[in-house]
């Protein structure tokens, strides 16, 4: 199928940093797709360029086949959801619903429509929004970005501030969005949050992709993590059949399926406490590292020239 939002070698720099390095990918309609990576990865810079609040230092990011600032009429096309806690606070919920329904030339049924969607109550529309916690914000705004029906939903981190029950309804709704036929971009820094949520990954570290492709082909390691009471004897059984196991904290990860490995400690007379498909080991590693990198030499990043933000709507 078509993909509906395209981003073609985007680069952005912020005078000598690069925050968005030569960033490729597309997200396709049915499907939701996590953008995932450490702060300051770069994620909000990429959603920035695609919908026009940050000029791109070269390539360029397209949604329905083009630029956000040339779609006939964006808000009817994309809903979008930047950042939670920019929304008017002196505003209530229902009055934010309203002006953007007046905006996009909406019935005001449609707002309470969405009220209920987003599960906001009579009670809590009527709040002023500075009154709200962080998860009823995130409702407001993925109420806000769904108000004018549009085809694709591009999120920046919408999970934040929401409960276990929060996430799960999210993830019901974004599964709905997408199952008619809708795209959905969301990103998060938290690889279990996004792992519940998206069909497609695409990982993002220091300004680079850094994996991409569906959510279950980057989980599928074909590996089996194993613990055993005597793990080096379970070590030295694996290996004298030639299977390789690399220690995994108190565990081995066996390139083996688990039948395999289990046979392996029966055979040798091993008694195994714990054997199960490794399915995400490498891609949880692999994110941890980026984290700790990330975290390591982020420093000074803070000092770059902020310069763009006056930009921001
Ligand atoms: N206007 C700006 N001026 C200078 N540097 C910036 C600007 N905007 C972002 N950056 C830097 O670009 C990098 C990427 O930031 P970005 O906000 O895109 O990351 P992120 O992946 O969204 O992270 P987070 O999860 O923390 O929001 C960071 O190092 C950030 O400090």
């Amino acid at each position: 199928m078509r993909p509906m939002i395209t981003v073609e070698s985007l680069t952005r720099a912020y005078g000598g940093f690069t925050a968005v390095d030569d960033v490729s990918f597309i997200a396709r309609p049915g499907r939701v797709t996590g953008f995932l990576g450490p702060n300051g990865a770069g994620k909000s810079t990429t959603m920035r360029v695609m919908v026009g609040l940050t000029e791109p230092t070269s390539g360029r990011a397209t949604i329905l086949g083009r630029r956000f600032a040339e779609l006939p009429n964006p808000a009817r096309e994309v809903g979008v959801l930047l950042d939670a806690s920019a929304q008017h606070a002196g505003r209530t919920g229902r009055e934010i619903l309203r002006i953007a329904a007046l905006t996009m030339g909406l019935p005001s049924t449609r707002v309470d429509e969405m009220l209920a969607l987003v599960g906001l109550t009579e009670e809590e529309a009527g709040r002023r929004v500075r009154h709200y916690s962080l998860g009823m914000r995130q409702r407001l705004g993925i109420a806000t970005a769904l108000l004018g029906d549009p085809e694709v939903l591009i999120l920046d981190e919408p999970a934040n501030g929401l409960d276990p029950a929060g996430i799960r309804w999210m993830r019901d709704l974004l599964r709905g969005f997408a199952d008619d036929g809708g795209t959905v971009l969301l990103s998060s820094h938290l690889l279990h949050e996004i792992e519940v949520i998206a069909d497609d990954l695409v990982v993002i570290g220091h300004g680079r992709i850094v994996a991409e492709g569906t959510k279950d082909a980057l989980l599928a390691s074909g590996e089996t993590l194993v613990r055993a009471d005597d793990l080096a004897a379970l070590a030295r059984a694996l290996d004298a059949v030639g299977l390789e196991a690399t220690a995994a904290g108190d565990a081995l990860l066996v390139a083996a399926e688990p039948a395999d490995v289990g046979r392996t400690a029966y055979a040798a007379g091993i008694a195994v406490t714990e054997l199960r498909a490794a399915d995400g080991a490498r891609l949880e590693e692999m994110f941890l590292e980026l984290t700790a990198s990330t975290q390591r030499d982020g420093l000074g990043n803070d000092l770059a020239d902020h310069s763009d933000e006056g930009q921001a709507a």
